[in-house]
This record gives C-alpha cells, structure tokens and sequence, in this order.
C-alpha cells in the first residue's frame, strides 16, 4: 500500500503541490492526468524520494520514505520523464550498473538483464551507447532499469512517450502484465492510455486533486454518457420529434448525413424512450450506438479546457 498524506511543495510563489491525499493499493494501475504543469511530475519525485516535500507524509508499505529512504526506495521503480541519464554508456553496461547498484547477485543480474533485453528488444542496440539511440529506445531502456530489480512499486512519467503505436501497445501490455502484483502509477497526457491500462485515474489541477475514480466512473461524468447517436437512411423530423421525449435533454443534428446524437438529462436512460419511438414512426435506422462517454471531455470540463 502506498498512503500519501497532506502532501504540499512549493517552488518559490508556485505552489506545484498543494496538499495532496490518497492511498494505491497493490493491484492497481493508477494513472495521473493532468494539464502541463499541474504538479504530477512533481508528486511522482516526492514520492520516489527524488524531492523532498514541503510538508505531508508518503509511506511505502509502511516505510516512511523520510524515516527510511534507502528501505522505501528499494521497494521502487522509477522512470523518469525523459532520457536515462549515462548517455556514454551503452545500453548493457548502463544494465549492468543498475543492477550493481540494485545489489542484484552476479548470476540474478545475467539472467534478469537477459530477459528484459529479450522482453524490450533491446539485442540490436545493446552496444550501443545511449545518447546515440532514439527516442523510443531510450524509453524502453528507462523501462528497463525501472524493472530490473523487480519493484513492488513502480512509478512511471509518462512511459509511452515517443514510442511508436506498435511500442505503445507493447509498453501498455507490459505494464498490465506487470500491475497483477504490484502498485503501479503512472503520468500520461494520453486519455486512451488511461482507458487502456489504469484501473482508476486520478486528475490534478494546480497541485490539488479534481476527481479520482474508475475510467468508467469519470467517463460517466461525461454530457455523452449514455448518449444515444442515430443515423438514418433518408431525412425525417428527428430533431423536433425525439426533442420532446421525457429525459431528452438535446438533440443534436450532425453537419453531414442523417446522423444526430441524441444527449439524456443526467442519470437518465432514454434508450428505451428513443428506440420504442423510432419503431412507432417505422424510421429507418441505418446505425444506432450508446455512448460511454468520454474521458477527453470530462477533463476539459474540470481542468477548464487548459491543455
Ligand atoms: N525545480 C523547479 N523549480 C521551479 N518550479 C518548478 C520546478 N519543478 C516544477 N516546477 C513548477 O511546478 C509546477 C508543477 O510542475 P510539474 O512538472 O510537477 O507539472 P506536470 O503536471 O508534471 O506537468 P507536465 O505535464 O508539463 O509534465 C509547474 O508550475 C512547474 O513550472
């Protein structure tokens, strides 16, 4: 379990974090969103005991990363925004420090360096030095040294930056496989990744937490959620018509085509309402969906529309 509790820094006038609350239990991928510069990196240093806060506690399965850094920090994996540091190494002997410095013994660290290598696929660039590699290999090989010593925590910046959508796949899957037994976080601009891979998203805006929730629970905050799009085959007075039906809060035409999307008042399920009145008038309907909402969306509507 890792328990952050009243969690504030402040640089200079900034206040990045302001104090910030919440508890990850092993098992789940909790993803942090947020606009530029709402304070994730920032949460993300202080917990990994790369910063210190300004005030608040953060307990790693009940080490205290204050009290006992090196114990909490041996239970972490981190990837940093941005490139691995030691860009003159190549990538294995960059492998090989990391796992001296994890203390990993001598046959653990060729069998563990071996399978991430295999499990990145990272053999055509081993020898290479790091600044030489590209971005998206220089992710993998921060992914790499962030599992090398099999962490019970992993805290990842934004791992899928500049990765290519194959990489980005793969990376996802990685870290699905990975979260069955550990706590894992991770910072993303990506909404899909969010939907992808995180069990439960937390949104931050200027230091402060605006929403935390299952990816179905934010998306149901959505004006979307359950939503009902239409299209026909040839025009009929679909805007005037489904208008009037109770829980019908808009109907929407689209610019092109007979589509419409068709918006419930809050917490109302007019799928029935529209489908029964549909069939009544013996329109025909080409396609019809139900919305879940969308993630995109609600962010805008609580981070108010920053980037
Ligand atoms: N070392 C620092 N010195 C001064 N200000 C800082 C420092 N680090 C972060 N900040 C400021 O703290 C705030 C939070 O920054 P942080 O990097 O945590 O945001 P973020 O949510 O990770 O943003 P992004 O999505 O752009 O990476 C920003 O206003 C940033 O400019």
């Amino acid at each position: 379990m890792i328990e952050i509790h009243q969690l504030s820094k402040r640089f200079d006038t900034i206040t990045a974090v302001d104090n910030l609350s919440f508890q990850v239990a092993p098992g789940e991928v909790l993803g942090f969103l947020g606009p530029n510069g709402a304070g994730k990196s920032t949460t993300m240093k202080m917990i990994t005991g790369f910063l210190t806060p300004d005030s608040g506690r953060i307990s790693i399965y009940g080490t205290d990363i204050s009290g006992d850094p090196i114990a909490a920090k041996q239970q972490i994996g981190y990837l940093p925004e941005g490139a691995p540091c030691y860009g003159d190494m190549t990538v294995l002997h960059f492998l090989r420090f990391i796992a001296s410095v994890r203390r990993l013994g001598r046959e653990e660290k060729g069998r563990r360096i071996g399978e991430l290598i295999s499990l990145l696929q990272l053999a055509s660039v081993q020898h290479q030095t790091i600044d030489t590699l590209s971005k998206g290999y220089k992710r993998r090989v921060g992914l790499a040294q962030a599992i090398l010593h099999d962490p019970k925590v992993l805290i990842l910046d934004e791992p899928t930056d500049g990765l290519d959508p194959n990489q980005k796949h793969q990376v996802r899957e990685l870290i699905r496989n990975l979260a069955q037994d550990k706590i894992v976080i991770i910072s993303t601009h990506l909404l899909e990744e969010v939907s992808a891979v995180c069990s439960r998203a937390i949104i931050i805006h200027r230091g402060a937490i605006i929403a935390d929730g299952t990816p179905a629970q934010l998306q149901a905050h959505s004006k979307y959620h359950k939503a009902i799009t239409l299209r026909f085959t040839q025009p009929y007075p679909v805007a005037q018509t489904l208008a009037t039906l109770p829980g019908v809060a808009e109907v929407v035409g689209a610019t092109q085509g007979h589509g419409y999307t068709v918006f419930p008042e809050a917490g109302v399920d007019i799928s029935a309402a529209v489908s029964a009145c549909i069939h009544d008038r013996g329109w025909c309907v080409a396609e019809m969906h139900t919305l879940e909402g969308r993630l995109d969306e609600v962010f805008r509507q609580l981070t108010g529309g920053q980037s």
